[in-house]
């Protein structure tokens, strides 16, 4: 039963008390109730009896720390990390792995229902990996000297910046390779005169030399590129070091260096530079080629990432194949990235056109990407697919995704290329991919893919405005998805952003402007289905399809 308000808290710090949590809330830790109270408590799981001695109290909730697992529940399994509790990297490695996809997948309703307000949303069973281990292809680990001259080198411990050395035993979610260079810079630190020389990043005092090494894994291709992240100009024989760690991991085929100088924890810094080797990567992802530079972004579990990929485009090009039927088809990729969707987009248009008669489903292919060296991997990517005809706009999303729906106000949107949009243009033995014909005054498909902050007001704005057929969104956070949904679906959720008056229809673009009227409910959510891609963390990737089932509004007007 809920506590009543005037009731003092049944619990005060240092108490030992007895739980037995029921559930998992968002972030990992496992929920249970003393005496009407909610009490958080990690590393534990649901159906375990424990011990644990309360931290904090608050009014609505407490906080406590495990001190003894009294009775170990169903669920709960051995961790494989022995670091696992101390490291923050891993929050779930102690749950049955089916126990955090279906956690995961209740996440994903609970926001739904809670944010966005959709009753009983269709949420599928989470795809999960099998095995879930040694997936992540990138990491980024602070390096620490210690007093003794040893050097500690290891994930931060949860919620600190205390780093909690691996040792030499590594780490059981990313790729092996990642150890091998961990353990070859710890030879080189501890052994080289030059590196023992070297100075390590003291964060209190912004002091020190050596801040982070960084290592990215092309998992099909068995590249690695190493970063080594400095706070100055280099390192004690720095070239010497970049042979040496090429020399002790032979999968190195490059080693840069990344000049970091500001305070605070952002890993990277603006400047990189090569220092042996190639300062890229190419992996295989979908059948294609990508080169991936040290500061782009890329998925760092590229498995799951390839299913995903399938599952989101399976949605964007629906059946039957673009290709396979009349009429253009219109296709925007929004937070490109390094062009990933986009391109494996384009390459199943290309392929779905050409299995059929000539002129039948010409297609066009836009991405927009705010980070302009993102967008020049992006661009070669292109190249080496062979698909150098795809359109990509530098900017935000917020600012180039009302500048087409501008256009299309003005009746421009199915002339060609985007009239304020810098289009790529590919080499010129490289065919233009055919623009969308005049008779197309919309985008078919958006995809979106935001980041965890989730879709500016104004990119839902010009969604809605473009109205296409389908969006699919691609999400990393549960919470930003529904109260994006909520605009996009127009459920009323008071968690929804204000939307320009201009597309709120009389000037009330309010939270809550659905609910008045202003707003049709526009697109309806087929379907949400969690794809894990980060296994042992309480990380929840989703993705989620909304269709447009109504005519779409006249030019101009999004209300009724
Ligand atoms: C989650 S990643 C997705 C990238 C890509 N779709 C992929 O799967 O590899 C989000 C991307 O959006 C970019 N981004 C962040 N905010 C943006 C904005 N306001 N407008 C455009 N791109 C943005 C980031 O640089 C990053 O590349």
């Amino acid at each position: 039963m809920a506590r009543q308000r005037t009731q003092p808290a049944p619990l005060e710090p240092g108490q030992v008390v007895e739980l037995e949590p029921h559930g998992v809330a968002a972030g990992g830790d496992a929920v249970a109730r003393y005496d009407g109270m909610v009490v958080f408590v990690p590393w534990v799981a649901p159906g375990d009896r424990v011990r644990a001695r309360v931290t904090e109290v608050k009014r609505r909730f407490a906080r406590a720390q495990p001190v003894a697992v009294v009775a170990p529940g169903p669920h709960r399994v051995e961790p494989r990390c022995p670091f696992f509790a101390r490291c923050g990297g891993c929050r779930l490695q102690h749950l049955a792995y089916p126990q955090q996809l279906a956690w995961k997948r209740q996440m994903v309703i609970d926001a739904l229902e809670r944010i966005a307000r959709i009753p009983s949303p269709p949420v599928a069973e989470a795809v999960g990996m099998d095995p879930p281990w040694h997936y992540r292809n990138k990491a980024a680990i602070p390096v620490r000297r210690l007093p003794s001259g040893r050097v500690a080198m290891g994930f931060f411990a949860a919620g600190t910046h205390q780093v909690v050395d691996m040792g030499w035993t590594g780490c059981a979610i990313q790729h092996p390779v990642i150890d091998q260079v961990i353990a070859a810079l710890r030879r080189w630190l501890e052994e080289d005169p030059d590196g023992r020389a070297t100075s390590t990043y003291d964060e209190a005092r912004h002091e020190g030399l050596l801040r982070h090494l960084v290592v990215r894994v092309g998992l099909r291709s068995g590249e690695a590129l190493a970063g080594l992240v400095v706070n100055g100009d280099g390192l004690p024989g720095e070239d010497r070091l970049a042979r040496y760690l090429r020399r002790e991991v032979p999968a190195l085929v490059g080693v840069v260096k990344n000049v970091n100088r500001r305070p605070g924890n952002t890993i990277l810094g603006p400047e990189t530079h090569p220092l042996d080797g190639r300062p890229w990567i190419v992996d295989r992802l979908g059948g294609l080629r990508f080169r991936i530079s040290l500061t782009s972004f890329y998925q760092v579990n590229p498995i799951q990432a390839e299913r995903l990929y399938r599952l989101a485009l399976d949605h964007a090009l629906g059946e039957p194949a673009p290709g396979a039927r009349d009429g253009d088809f219109w296709l925007i990729d929004a937070y490109a990235g390094i062009g990933t969707l986009a391109l494996l987009a384009a390459a199943r248009l290309r392929a779905a056109a050409a299995r059929h008669r000539p002129g039948a489903g010409r297609w066009r292919v836009t991405a927009i990407e705010v980070v302009p060296e993102a967008v020049a991997d992006a661009r070669i990517n292109a190249a080496l697919n062979g698909l150098a005809g795809v359109e990509f706009l530098t900017g935000s999303v917020e600012e180039v995704l009302p500048r087409l729906a501008a256009a299309f106000r003005r009746g421009e949107g199915g002339q060609g290329r985007p009239p304020a949009a810098e289009a790529a243009t590919g080499p010129d033995d490289d065919p233009p991919v055919p623009a969308a014909g005049d008779d197309r005054r919309r985008p078919d498909v958006i995809i979106l893919d935001p980041p965890r902050k989730g879709c500016d007001p104004a990119a839902l704005a010009a969604c809605l405005e473009l109205a296409p057929r389908r969006i699919v969104y691609v999400s990393c956070n549960p919470v930003t998805l529904a109260r994006d949904l909520a605009v996009l679906c127009a459920t009323g959720s008071p968690a929804a952003p204000p939307l320009p008056a201009a597309v709120a229809g009389s000037g009330t673009g309010r939270p809550g402007a659905a609910r008045s009227g202003h707003l049709r409910s526009r697109y309806r959510l087929v379907s949400v289905r969690p794809v894990d891609m980060f296994p042992h963390t309480a990380h929840v990737e989703c993705l989620a399809l909304l269709q447009r089932d109504e005519p779409a509004p006249p030019t101009g007007r999004t209300g009724e």
